[in-house]
């Protein structure tokens, strides 16, 4: 195993956005290296959403720098974006008369230069990304028609296509079933591209991220591992709910139970306090 340490794709320092005066996002800093996934993890209204649309330049920040290689994403042409980050989002607009492979092969677009003729090989590609998402069947099937998690799973592959250095995915397990939201976020692993992307789900982001952001009114509260992020003392802090933090028995990362009915505030360091009684 080589001991070099990784190159740092993107480094975001000071991020900070405000909506008529109001802060969404404050001093939000952190960097991620080359083939790391990274889940951004909190509460509604926390700021995920805002923080990856600042990344994916949808939202112009009001403070603090984004640097993809180094350098300022803002003086990139939007061609040179396209080329180097790709975005999958729940909210994509409708494409009524495209096949699963049209849509696929849109990823192809960055690299091309207009009119150009798709080759053998970007055929090539596009099929391979149908295999690696499980969607050769569909391949002729109207986009419009699949299922929600067939969808899904085409949009990551559109952007497999896009050959992108950073993924960037807002809440890509959301409406999928169980199922779905493993293989969606195992399929994001075996990829070996850098990606963030939000999640709610904290048992997910704790088995299937390299490393967790846990954003709280728009300020970042915690970066590390999922060890190192997810204790229930942060998790009944930030999410107003009272659990349990155990190594999970298969991989070792948090496995998180949720407890009812107990109030957080009464929880200590130790556990739940008054009114907890031993199985
Ligand atoms: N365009 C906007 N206009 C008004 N308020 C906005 C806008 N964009 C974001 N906000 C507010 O900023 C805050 C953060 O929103 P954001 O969508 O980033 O949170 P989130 O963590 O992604 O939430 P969720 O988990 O509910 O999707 C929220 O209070 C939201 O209402």
């Amino acid at each position: 195993m080589s001991n070099q340490p990784s190159e740092t794709v993107l480094t975001v320092s000071g991020l900070g956005w405000k909506l008529q005066g109001q802060p969404i996002l404050s001093d939000v800093e952190f960097s991620l290296a080359k083939g790391q996934m990274l889940g951004v993890i909190g509460p509604n209204g926390a700021g995920k959403s805002s923080l990856l649309r600042c990344l994916y330049r949808f939202i112009k920040p009001t403070s603090g720098e984004i640097h993809l290689f180094g350098q300022p994403i803002s003086v990139l042409s939007a061609k040179a974006f396209a080329k180097q980050i790709a975005v999958v989002l729940q909210d994509t607009p409708h494409h009524f008369e495209m096949t699963t492979t049209q849509l696929v092969s849109l990823g192809l677009t960055p690299h091309k230069s207009a009119f150009e003729f798709t080759s053998a090989e970007d055929r090539d590609v596009v099929a391979q990304a149908l295999v690696k998402v499980g969607l050769v069947d569909k391949a002729n099937q109207a986009y419009e028609s699949l299922s929600g998690g067939e969808k899904q799973r085409a949009l990551i592959a559109r952007a497999i296509v896009q050959r992108p250095q950073l993924l960037i995915l807002d809440e890509p397990t959301n409406h999928l079933d169980i199922r779905y939201q493993i293989q969606t976020l195992e399929l994001l692993h075996t990829l070996n591209i850098t990606v963030i992307t939000s999640i709610h789900d904290l048992n997910l982001a704790s088995a299937l991220c390299d490393e967790l952001l846990l954003l709280d009114k728009g300020r970042c509260l915690a970066k590390g591992s999922p060890k190192a992020v997810l204790t229930e003392q942060r998790i009944a802090e930030v999410f107003d709910v009272c659990c349990e933090v155990r190594p999970h028995p298969q991989h070792g990362n948090p496995l998180i139970s949720y407890f009812y009915g107990y109030d957080p505030r009464s929880i200590t360091h130790q556990g739940i306090a008054d009114g907890a009684t031993d199985a």
